[in-house]
Order: structure tokens, then sequence, then C-alpha cells
């Protein structure tokens, strides 16, 4: 049972309450009663503010949907729809000409390129893992994945063939990277041998090696005769470690199943480990017992006989939850819910606070900013709520101004057609814009839900409203001036398993001029991070077309025309339905809020809760439009609920969906499909967090 107790006529969760008070306020010397009084207060002015906004996304929802169905059956008229859109408020007058005025950013948000890494906040073994990635073995990287164009690892200890393959591999990026003069890294005898091509590139010498910088990344080539690797090896290389992921966002949002005080403890109890720098997690791995803690920084000795040091971790933003969800940690004196973004907002910017004023065992900003991600905002006036919000937590925790900076995710339509306004709504705070291009998908699916049946799934990549997006997304940041301090990101690479494919894509979106992009391991970090070596984004910005207009951003993706037959049909819904179920068992039985599910061809992909909206608001799209029957739905959801228990049946936890038709998880499904049209913007969170807390409560 929950333990509430009152705070200022507040009723919080008690473990809630203790964290804050002992751990957080005790440390920065600030009053607890003043803390949640002025708690109170925010509340009281944020709250129904926050409801408003709520109110206005379904008003705008109620006349696009009417707008299409006084129109079904005839074609579409882009040029009246952007006047309607543009009457009823969805788009908003462009802001003029303005550039963002940031201030204190970190250099690996504002001048650096790389890739930056997702981690899901409650799995504090993943998250650690995270943090640490800011440097990875390219060897390991290599070795485990199909990135290396070899045949696979045979079974039983090290491939020792595998391992040539890697070494070739490695000194092929060398080359590529650290020329020497008329000589190959394969040549050379030892660490004394060779010349670099471009001297600068020299950076020094650490315990084990010689550390390079390249495109303002650095790379460690290790030299050591007594490791395995290297004592094969010509010049005694046992292996090249990159700097990886430059950032991380620890994810309060789709990645994490909370739904009430004792997750959003965990979440707030992990983030402050990483912040105070002592988190730390024991676990089993192969038969052994590791204890796994944040890794402190890399000293070198440069040219000079100094002595440095270089970040040993990622620099960490947490992602907060958007304007959606209430959450039942804190409740008001009538019994409401308190708005989950609000709360935190407040514990994730109070704990950041320890870092602004030095708590911290390492360290995170060295520019004392502490970095939010804020996901799923629709239009200026959400992002501007976002700003003001921000502004008195800081009045709250007595933090200067715009201390808290945020990372805006473009990934609802209403925000990518006003993007120039909600950049211009935080523009003093603004770190980045990034194309979350999967909840995108999915609000482009439920915007225009009622205009006709939408393309499948597979063929939006290709639609022309993504592609507009993309383009605009980039060329609008650029246009006000984020490049040089803040980041201008792409979206997440969703096949954990496909890193050659990642290898061979990926790299588009540096091209595409983005300075990050999303990836979902260390692993897939450390690979990414060559394509910026390979490519210099900065250059890449200075040129870029022209990208489309507003109208290609507003082409709703129907499938006109399409004449799908009958096993096309087939495979698209039992495709939906696989990673739907896939996803919603682990998250609604065990809490599980990013999983590999495979898809149809058996390629494991990422699922969260992003993915689920897509896949939950196609069915309820092609439902509606007669494209699919409900029977037909229900067939699929059990052909697929009896290989979605197939493969998970060496899983002792698990509880099959075949035989628990009524229970939570297989409910959570069906009402994700056929209450989907009407979840506002197409969300899967109310229906996930309503059957996770009936699953818990078993
Ligand atoms: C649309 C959006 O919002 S995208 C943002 C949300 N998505 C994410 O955050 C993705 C996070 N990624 C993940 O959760 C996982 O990588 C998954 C579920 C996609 C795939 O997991 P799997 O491939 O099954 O990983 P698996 O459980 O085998 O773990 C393999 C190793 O990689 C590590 N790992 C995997 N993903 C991550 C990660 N994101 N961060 C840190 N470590 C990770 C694990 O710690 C583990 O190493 P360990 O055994 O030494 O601890
Ligand atoms: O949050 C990312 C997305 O693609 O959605
Ligand atoms: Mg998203």
């Amino acid at each position: 049972m929950t333990n509430m107790i009152e705070r200022a006529g507040l009723c919080v969760d008690a473990r809630l309450a203790e964290l804050v008070e002992d751990e957080v306020l005790g440390p920065l010397g600030r009053d607890a009663g003043e803390f949640w009084r002025g708690f109170a207060e925010l509340l009281a002015r944020f709250a129904p503010r926050n409801a408003a906004l709520l109110e206005k996304r379904d008003s705008l929802q109620a006349q696009i949907d009417a707008w299409h169905d006084e129109r079904r059956g005839q074609p579409h008229d882009a040029h009246a729809y952007a006047s309607f859109l543009e009457q009823i408020g969805y788009l908003v007058p462009e802001p003029g000409d303005f550039r963002i005025e940031t201030e204190n950013v970190d250099v690996e948000i504002a001048r650096l390129a790389g890739p930056q890494l997702v981690v899901p906040i409650l799995n504090a073994r993943f998250l650690l893992n995270a943090a640490n990635a800011r440097w990875g073995s390219l060897y390991d990287a290599f070795y485990g994945t199909d990135a290396l164009d070899a045949a696979p690892a045979k079974p039983g200890g090290y491939d020792a063939e595998r391992g040539a393959a890697v070494i070739a591999r490695g000194r092929q990026f060398l080359d590529d990277t650290l020329p020497l003069v008329d000589q190959s890294w394969a040549d050379l005898a030892d660490e004394k041998d060779g010349q670099l091509a471009d001297e600068s590139q020299w950076v020094g010498h650490t315990d084990k090696g010689l550390l390079f910088r390249n495109n303002g990344l650095h790379i460690e080539v290790v030299f050591d005769r007594d490791h395995p690797v290297g004592r094969g090896d010509k010049a005694g290389i046992a292996d090249i470690v990159i700097e990886a992921a430059l950032t991380t966002i620890a994810d309060c949002e789709d990645s994490v199943a909370a739904v009430d005080g004792e997750d959003k403890w965990l979440a707030y109890r992990n983030w402050l480990g990483i912040i105070r720098g002592d988190l730390s997690e024991s676990f089993d791995k192969g038969g052994k017992v590791l204890t796994r803690t944040l890794n402190g920084d890399k000293s070198y000795t440069d040219r000079d006989g100094t002595t440095r040091t270089l970040p040993g971790r990622s620099l960490m933003f947490v992602r907060n939850v958007g304007h959606l969800m209430t959450s039942p940690a804190i409740r008001l004196a009538d019994g409401s819910e308190i708005p989950e973004g609000i709360m935190d907002a407040v514990f994730t910017a109070a704990i950041g606070a320890l870092d602004v004023e030095g708590h911290g065992r390492f360290g995170n900003s060295r520019e004392g900013s502490i970095y939010i991600v804020k996901p799923k905002m629709h239009g200026p006036e959400e992002c501007a709520f976002a700003n003001d919000l921000f502004d008195a937590v800081e009045d709250l925790l007595g933090l200067e101004r715009h201390t808290i900076k945020v990372g805006v995710m473009d990934e609802e339509r209403r925000t990518s057609a006003n993007l120039a306004a909600c950049i211009h709504a935080v523009r003093n705070r603004i770190v980045f814009i990034n194309t979350g291009f999967l909840d995108r998908t999915g609000d482009e699916i439920h915007t225009a839900m009622r205009a006709g049946p939408m393309m499948r799934k597979g063929a939006m990549k290709g639609a022309q409203w993504l592609k507009a997006y993309e383009a605009r997304n980039v060329a609008i940041g650029l246009r006000h001036g984020l490049s040089g301090k803040a980041q201008i990101g792409k979206g997440m690479w969703a096949a954990p398993d496909l890193m050659g494919q990642m290898m061979a894509e990926k790299i588009g979106h540096l091209r595409a001029g983005a300075n990050t992009a999303w990836v979902p391991s260390p692993t897939a970090a450390t690979l990414h991070a060559l394509h910026y070596h390979a490519e210099n984004v900065f250059e890449i910005q200075k040129d870029l077309p022209e990208p489309p207009g507003l109208d290609a951003l507003l082409t709703i993706p129907l499938a006109d025309g399409a004449n799908w037959s009958e096993a096309e049909i087939t495979e698209e819904l039992d495709n939906n339905c696989q990673g739907l179920l896939g996803y919603v068992v682990r998250w609604i039985d065990a809490g599980i809020g990013c999983s590999k599910v495979p898809d149809i061809d058996d390629v494991g992909l990422m699922e969260d809760r992003a993915t689920l909206r897509i896949s939950s608001q196609h069915i309820a799209n092609w439902l509606m439009h007669g494209v699919v029957s409900k029977d037909q739905v229900m067939q699929s959801l059990m052909r697929m609920a009896a290989k979605v228990d197939a493969q998970n049946a060496g899983d002792p936890g698990y509880r099959p969906l075949i035989g628990n038709e009524d229970g939570p998880a297989f409910s959570a499904a069906r009402d994700l499909i056929f209450k989907g049209a009407e979840q506002p913007s197409g969300y899967t969170e109310p229906l996930l967090h309503h059957w996770r807390q009936v699953a818990k409560a078993q």
C-alpha cells in the first residue's frame, strides 16, 4: 500500500517526500516547508493552464475531424485545408527574424557533433552503461555485430579469424581518420612508429596508449602486448577506444512504464544517483556477480607534459514526460492527481540543482546547466507553457534564470508546422530540436484519422510529409541560429541488431545537417560515432538545399488508389498486431517500457510507446475506413498472441496471452486498437497506465 503524507495541503507519496527532503533539499540547504508551499502555489498557477492546453488540443482535433467528415468522398483540397488550419489557429503566424540566445551550453551540445544515446531511466544497469558510453571499444562493437563484413563468430570462445577481420577493419578506420605519411597503420611496428599526416590530430599519451582527435572527437589507440589481442598484433594494438555517446538522455517518458509513486520514486532515485555520481547496480552476468558504477574521467599527458582530463561520462539530459498525463504520486486537496510533467520538472530540476551547486562526485554540466528534454508538445503555446514552468521551477529552487535548458522534441504535427514559433517561445533556453519521427508518424495518422485510409507503415518512410518534416526541421533550426549553440538532432535507429544497415544508412542524418542522432545502445553509439569522423557536419550545414514548403509538410499520407491484396492487408495487420502485443504484454505484466520485439520477418525491433502509437493508430485507421473488419483484427490478435507467447516461452515469469484474453495485457491491446481513434492525439499512455495499474493491483 502506498503511504501518503500531507505537505502544504498536497497529499504526497511518502517515499517521494523523503527522497526530495532528505537527499535533495537537505544537501542543497533549502527549506522543505518553503519548497512544498512553493510547489503547491506553482501547481495552483500551472495545473489549470496545463488542462486548458489539453482542451485546446481536443478542440482543434474535433474541428479537423469535422472538416474531414464533411468532405468524405471528395478529393482533398490542399489549399482549402491550409486556410482552414490557419483559421482555427492550428497554424499561427511566423515569429519573423530572430536567433536563439541560449547561454552556458556545454561543448558536447553546442560545438561537437556525435551520437546521442537514449536509455530507460528505470533500469539502473542500463542507465550506468549509458552514462559510461562516452567511450566505447571499437573492437567489441565490430566483433559483436553485423557492422563487420565478415563471417559470424564461431561458437566456443574467441574466434581468431573474426578477430583478424576486426583488426583489419580497425586499421582501415585509423587509415581513413588519422592518415600517416606514406604508411598504413597496418604497417606499424610499435607505438613509436609512424608519422601523422596532420600532426595537430595528436593529443597526448594515456596510461594505455595514444590519444588523437578528429572532427572534435577523441580516439585512443591502446597499445598493450600483455593483452590477448595486443599480443598477436604486429604493433601491439589491443583495442581502439573511441569517444561515442557525447550526450545521453535518461528517459522518464516513452521507454519506461511508470504509473505510480513507487515507479516515479525509482526514476528520480536513479536520476539522483547519476547526478550525485554514486549510482551502482549489482547483477549476475554469465554466472558472475558484477557491480557497475560510473566511470571516472580519462587522464592523459599532453605535448607539454601537462596532465589533463577528458570527460569519462556522457553529458546527461533527462527526458520529462509531456503535458498529457497526471500522476497519483501527488494529489491536490480535492483528491485530483497533479500533472506528471509539472512533477517531473520540479523533481528532476531539483536533483539537477545538486550538480549546479557542486554536490556531485563527478559533475555533469561544466557550464552549470540542467538539461531537460520536453517531448510531445503541440505548438508554440505549449512550448511557452514549458518555458514559463521552467522559470517558475527556477524561482522555486532559487536557481538563476535559464539554468534549466530545454530540448524540444519536434514530434507533433502542430510543432513541425509552427517550428520557428516553437523555438522562439524557448529561445533563451533551447539546446536542441530533434525529429522524433516515431511519435510524429503516430500524430500524422491520428490528426488525419478521418481523412481516409493511410498508406502502409513501411511506405511512410518515403512519404512527402516525412521528407519535408526532416528537411524543414534542419533548415528552420539553422535559420534561427542553433548551429554552434544547440543541437539539431535526428531520430532513433530502431533496429538494434541491424548495425550493418545502420552504418550504411544513418550517415544520411549527418548529410542532412544533423549534428546528433539517436541510437538505442552503447554499441550503436560506438559505431555511429564513426559517421562523425567521416563527415564534418558543421561544413555540411553551410551548404544545404532549400527545404520543401509547408504544403509538402501538410500532405496527408493517404493510401490514395492503393489496391491492396488480401495477403498484403493481412501482412500489414499481423505485423502491427505482433509488435503491439509483444510490446504491451511486457509493459503491462512486467513493467518494461522498452523492448526488442521481433517483427513479421523476425527482425528484432525496438518498440516503445511511440512505435506503439503508430501501430495502434494505424490499425484503428484501417478499421475506421473498412480496410479491415473487427473480426479480422481479432483473428490477427489471436494469431499473433500465440506467436508472442511462443517468443516468450523461455521466460519463467511470463504470463501467456492465450488463455488470459480477459487479463490486463490482452485487454490493453484490444483497447489500444478498438478505442484507438478516440485516444487523445492517439497517445497510448492513458490505456497503458490504466491496465498496468490493474495488473499491479492483482
Ligand atoms: C521513439 C523514442 O522515444 S526512442 C527512445 C526510447 N528508446 C530507448 O531508450 C531505447 C533503449 N534501448 C533499450 O532499451 C534496449 O537497447 C532494447 C530494448 C531496444 C534492446 O535491448 P537488447 O538488445 O535486448 O539488449 P540486452 O537486454 O540484450 O542488453 C545488451 C547490453 O546492452 C546494454 N544496453 C542496451 N541498450 C542500452 C541502452 N539504451 N543504454 C545502455 N545500455 C544499453 C545493456 O546494459 C546490456 O549490457 P550489460 O549486459 O552489460 O548490462
Ligand atoms: O521520441 C522519439 C520519437 O521518435 O517519437
Ligand atoms: Mg517520441
